[in-house]
């Protein structure tokens, strides 16, 4: 089944009003393939989310960074999944690294969010990786299967789930996963799915890769079977966002 690429970027906490508008811009007047071929989705930090839906043009879209994992209520700081609908905030990123690793989000908590954010009708990045030690303890398919596993057993279905591959020790170190090493977690991911949730799902989800991706690596990465498309986070910032979402196969 062919799977419609798709290129994340993900502004982190980054900007002022100012820098967000001046990336918009860049974005707006970026020649790139049409929707049918690759989907493009900017992801500001909670407070520019306003201001860069209103800018931004109607080919891309807008994802949160996070969201709460239950209806809003007396949860200071929290941004509930209902404000973002509220918003037309159509996707969210969940369970990126580094809410896991700082804010200790564990697999079960990030299902959750998942789970929860999926039914008040969100899409979702839902972001899983091995840390260096797990990679070079020859566990990275038992983590990453661990971080799918609790997903899956919460949620109804895959239809709105894009799931980001992202190795911890290849996120803002510039140190890549080479094109083999992203193909392999990708494939064997997809015979995880194949195997636990069905073949239909295997061959529809989009599996995309983050860690380091930049104008220069999108190509040899972006050419691999498994490899979907793309969660980007410094380069998300940079005009050679454009050449990534080129890179479309
Ligand atoms: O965290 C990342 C990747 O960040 P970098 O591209 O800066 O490695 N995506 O969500």
């Amino acid at each position: 089944m062919a799977r419609k690429f798709f290129v994340g970027g993900n502004w982190k906490c980054n900007g002022t009003t100012e820098e967000v508008k001046k990336i918009v811009t860049t974005l707006n007047e970026a020649k790139v393939p049409g929707e049918d071929v690759v989907e493009v989705v900017v992801s500001p930090p909670f407070v520019f989310l306003p201001v860069v839906k209103s800018l931004l043009r109607p080919d891309f879209h807008v994802a949160a960074q996070n969201c709460w994992v239950r209806k809003g209520g007396a949860y200071t700081g929290e941004v509930s999944a209902e404000m973002l609908v509220n918003l037309s905030i159509p996707w969210v990123i969940i369970g990126h690294s580094e809410r896991r690793q700082l804010l200790n989000e564990s697999n079960e908590f990030v299902a959750d969010k998942v789970a929860y954010a999926l039914s008040q009708g969100l899409k979702v990045i839902a972001c899983i990786g091995e840390t260096l030690e797990q990679r070079e303890a020859g566990i990275t398919m038992a983590v990453v299967a661990d971080q799918t596993k609790a997903i899956a057993a919460k949620i109804p279905s895959w239809n709105n789930v894009v799931l980001a591959y992202e190795p911890v020790w290849a996120i803002g170190t510039g140190k890549v996963a080479t094109p083999a090493q992203a193909q392999e977690v990708h494939a064997d991911l997809r015979k995880w799915i194949h195997s636990n949730v069905s073949a239909e799902v295997a061959s529809s989800v989009r599996i995309i890769y983050g860690g380091s991706v930049n104008g220069g690596n999108c190509k040899e990465l972006a050419v691999q079977p498994d490899v979907d498309g793309f969660l980007v986070g410094g380069a998300s910032l940079k005009p050679e966002f454009i050449d990534i979402i080129n890179s479309a196969t």
